[in-house]
């Protein structure tokens, strides 16, 4: 059966997530391999040029699945009949830089692009932010598009995700593949909360197996919370070949769903679960089936983990009543 070709939007396609990300779309790794994609880049004037130097290179790698490519610096174009967004265009953190001075010089970019996925998606449309502050950039995306479903505006703490789980899997002499269930709470920024108290290594509590609490506060947090910056320091540029391989992963596993006994972290709406006020776009643990994701519903928090969630929520609160002072939301 041939099947009909997915549209995936990439804003910021000229930048360099976009370059280690656009191959692995275009080569089955976002939705599977045996999904046809066509792509829709888009960019600011100023990147049109390099963009298109990055789709002559997909030319020349001439992937089956890829079925076309177009470029545009107009989002009503690059949005039309999009089922896919991933909204990586942003003004990137730079050595320094503190989260907060992003809000204002990213709220100008996500409000138009958010109604123009509002105008012209497909009804089946998901969009994944990944240019930060990305929990506060999906929230205003979503409050320009009121038309789409809240649920399919989700942030990108996949990264973080993937990086707690290598540390963890350092720690214990695990494989990575033997950890479970671990969890992103709260916001993509140095305030996360990366959650090991319900996470499994082979089958046994992490926490548990660690055993030592000082370890988790002293170095396994912040070793997670602040690997961003401290990829910045090293490589002189912020993570990109990382970021592209999370962002894959959180689409790959909202399209086709989340292994049995497993979970993942998403910066998605709250509905209020575990006291993060409603609507506030923070990380949970889901499951995903049929395309769906679910907040995994009745696990125990301590108090570790309460003081820290809430900490990261109550920044998210103060993200989102600086937008809307800004009129951003
Ligand atoms: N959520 C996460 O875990 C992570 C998020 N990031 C964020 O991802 C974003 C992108 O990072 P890089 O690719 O390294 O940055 P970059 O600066 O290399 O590329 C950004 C690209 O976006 C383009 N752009 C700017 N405004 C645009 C607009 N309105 N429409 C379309 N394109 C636009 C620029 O021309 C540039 O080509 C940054 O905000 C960065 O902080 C980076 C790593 C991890
Ligand atoms: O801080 C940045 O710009 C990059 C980032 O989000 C990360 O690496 O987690």
């Amino acid at each position: 059966m041939t099947r009909t070709p997915v549209n995936v939007t990439v804003t910021g396609a000229a930048g360099q997530i976009g370059y280690a990300l656009l191959f692995r779309i275009a080569s089955g790794h976002l939705l599977g391999a045996d999904v046809p994609v066509n792509l829709r880049l888009l960019e600011i004037p100023q990147g049109l040029k390099a963009a298109e130097g990055t789709a002559m290179e997909l030319d020349d790698c001439a992937f089956p699945l890829l079925r076309g490519i177009e470029i545009t610096d107009d989002a009503n174009k690059a949005f039309d009949g999009a089922n896919v967004a991933l909204l990586v265009g942003a003004r990137p953190r730079t050595a320094g830089m503190e989260r907060g001075d992003l809000l204002s010089a990213n709220g100008g970019i996500f409000k138009p692009q958010g109604k123009a996925i509002n105008d012209n998606a497909a009804d089946d449309i998901k969009v994944l932010v990944v240019g930060n502050p990305a929990n506060t950039n999906a929230l205003i995306a979503q409050a320009s598009a009121p038309d789409i479903p809240a649920e399919r505006f989700t942030a990108m703490t996949r990264l973080d995700h993937n990086r707690a789980i290598s540390q963890l899997a350092k720690k214990t002499g695990a494989a990575v593949s033997d950890i479970k269930r671990l969890t992103i709470w709260g916001n993509h920024s140095a305030t996360q909360y990366p959650d090991v108290f319900h996470a499994e290594v082979a089958g046994k509590n992490a926490a548990e197996l660690v055993n030592d609490e000082a370890w988790l506060a002293d170095t396994f947090i912040p070793t997670v919370a602040k690997r961003g910056a401290a990829i910045i320091e090293a490589r002189g540029a912020s993570s990109a070949a990382s970021a592209a391989n999370a962002a894959i992963d959180h689409v790959y596993t909202w399209v086709n769903g989340t292994a049995e006994g497993d979970w993942t972290s998403m910066g998605i709406p709250s509905d209020g679960s575990y006291g993060v006020p409603e609507g506030l776009i923070s990380s949970f643990p889901v499951t995903v089936k049929d395309g769906k994701y679910e907040i995994v519903q009745g696990l125990e928090i301590n108090d570790f983990s309460r003081a820290r969630i809430d900490a990261s929520v109550q920044e998210l609160a103060e993200e989102r009543d600086a937008v809307r002072a800004l009129g951003l939301i």
